[in-house]
């Protein structure tokens, strides 16, 4: 027999040739006396066709959808076939015989959640799974091109970042209390003063109460934090950044993102420079859209679908109000009210994928800070130590790396690009 090749490079051989697959039963019927078997494997489809006098017929009509196979025979042209190419099915070697699979072409989405283990499977998923898989590649290619270390920061910590209200607590080993991370910044502050340009990739923890289609309880955060830098050098980062990420989807992922019938045209628009609005800019033109907010509001998914309606590419929100933000954002000195702080907006209705801004970066002003925010200093010790020792102006950002497979993708929901999801009421499988 011939050697096992990729589905993608036996379809690329010239009819005739004799080629050997492996994978998993995708499809299998009967028509008349033949035998129609349809092989996965992470390259794509193939589709062999099994005669009476094939010696294979009888195993082909009686291997089960997901079975594992070795299948072997000659490839030929046939129009009908997934490809273009079908094999005259000579062989078949039954690895694994599936048992009756459970999932049917109309399962629910929540029956797909429980089965997830086997629903990765299915060809929307592997999609993903491989543009999500090039996404991650992208981010740290840019980074390790741009200068940046990549650090590694703890998942058991002390403190809140991003709020008490979202805090997973974790009985330690020694009987104490911490929390799972909801952040790595204030790490990665800690490290600029090593490496000056850092980032990680890691899991963040938020016991969101939400059920929303852009909240998990665990999601992949991509996080930098830049010495000497300002915000528009944290915004500069940030849109090469995601402009890079995309730019290699459209590269390496043009079948995945053609299989998931994703428009494409908004994702060829996303080069820098991104529009800039301000959050007083943004209530005016909510308002003048007729939607209920007022300055000093949070905005919420409603509020952020409605901008990004203005815009055919990623836009950045910048200058939320203090009271809208978390304690260690900087006030802007020349508009105390506001923050030099920026969320990154993504457009067709996805909103928030990069939180982020400058860091304060003086003693006295941030320990004000943690006051006025009802906080305890005593909770942020070694925190505010970094400003007791060389001090220097400082931004930084984190990205949902969820929210973006979830939009370059073009998915309705963040649960479909991440393997396992984790949400308010799923920790299973
Ligand atoms: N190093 C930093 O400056 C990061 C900063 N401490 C931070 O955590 N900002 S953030 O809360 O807006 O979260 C950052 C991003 O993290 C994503 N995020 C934030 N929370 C979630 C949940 N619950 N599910 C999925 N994705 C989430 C979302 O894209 C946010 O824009
Ligand atoms: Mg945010």
């Amino acid at each position: 027999s011939t050697a096992v090749k990729p589905i993608r490079e036996a379809l690329r051989l010239p009819a005739g040739s004799q080629v050997t697959v492996r994978g998993w039963v995708y499809r299998r019927r009967d028509l008349g006396d033949k035998a129609f078997v349809v092989v996965r494997d992470s390259t794509g489809i193939i589709q062999a066709v099994f005669t009476p006098e094939s010696p294979g017929h009888a195993l082909a009509r009686k291997v089960t959808v997901e079975s594992s196979v070795i299948v072997g025979g000659a490839l030929r042209e046939d129009p009908r076939a997934p490809g273009g190419k079908e094999i005259a099915g000579r062989n078949i070697e039954i690895v694994g015989l599936a048992e009756n699979f459970p999932i049917r072409r109309d399962a629910s989405r929540e029956f797909l959640l429980e089965v997830r283990h086997l629903a990765v499977r299915s060809r929307k998923m592997t999609a993903v799974l491989k543009l999500r898989s090039t996404v991650f590649e992208a981010l740290h290619e840019w980074f390790r091109s741009n200068g940046f270390y990549e650090v590694h920061c703890p998942m058991f910590i002390s403190a809140a970042v991003e709020g008490g209200a979202t805090l997973f607590p974790v009985k330690y080993v020694d009987g104490s209390t911490v929390y799972l991370t909801q952040s790595s910044q204030f790490y990665l502050e800690a490290l600029i003063y090593s490496l000056e340009k850092v980032y990680t990739v890691a899991p963040s923890f938020r016991a969101e109460k939400s059920r929303t289609r852009r909240h998990l309880t665990e999601f992949w955060h991509a996080e930098a934090e830049v010495a000497w830098t300002g915000l528009e050098g944290i915004l500069k980062v940030e849109e090469e950044l995601v402009s890079h990420i995309v730019r290699r989807v459209l590269e390496k992922n043009r079948e995945e993102l053609e299989l998931l019938g994703r428009n494409l045209e908004p994702l060829k628009n996303v080069e820098p420079p991104f529009p800039r609005i301000s959050y007083d800019k943004a209530i005016e033109i909510l308002q003048g859209k007729g939607l209920n907010v007022k300055w000093g509001d949070d905005l919420g998914a409603d509020e952020e679908r409605a901008l990004t309606e203005e815009f055919d590419k990623p836009f950045f929100l910048y200058g939320f109000p203090v009271g809208v933000k978390a304690f260690y954002h900087k006030n802007d000195p020349s508009r105390p009210e506001v923050t030099l702080s920026a969320d990154l907006l993504a457009p067709e209705g996805y909103g928030e994928i990069i939180g982020g801004g400058e860091r304060i970066e003086k003693l006295e002003e941030l320990l004000d800070k943690i006051k006025q925010f009802g906080l305890n200093p005593s909770d942020y010790e070694w925190y505010l130590d970094l400003r007791r020792y060389g001090t220097v102006p400082h931004a930084g950002f984190g990205l949902g790396m969820d929210r973006l497979v979830t939009w370059i993708a073009g998915l309705d929901h963040i649960v479909d690009s991440i393997p396992f999801p984790r949400t308010v009421t799923r920790t299973y499988p």
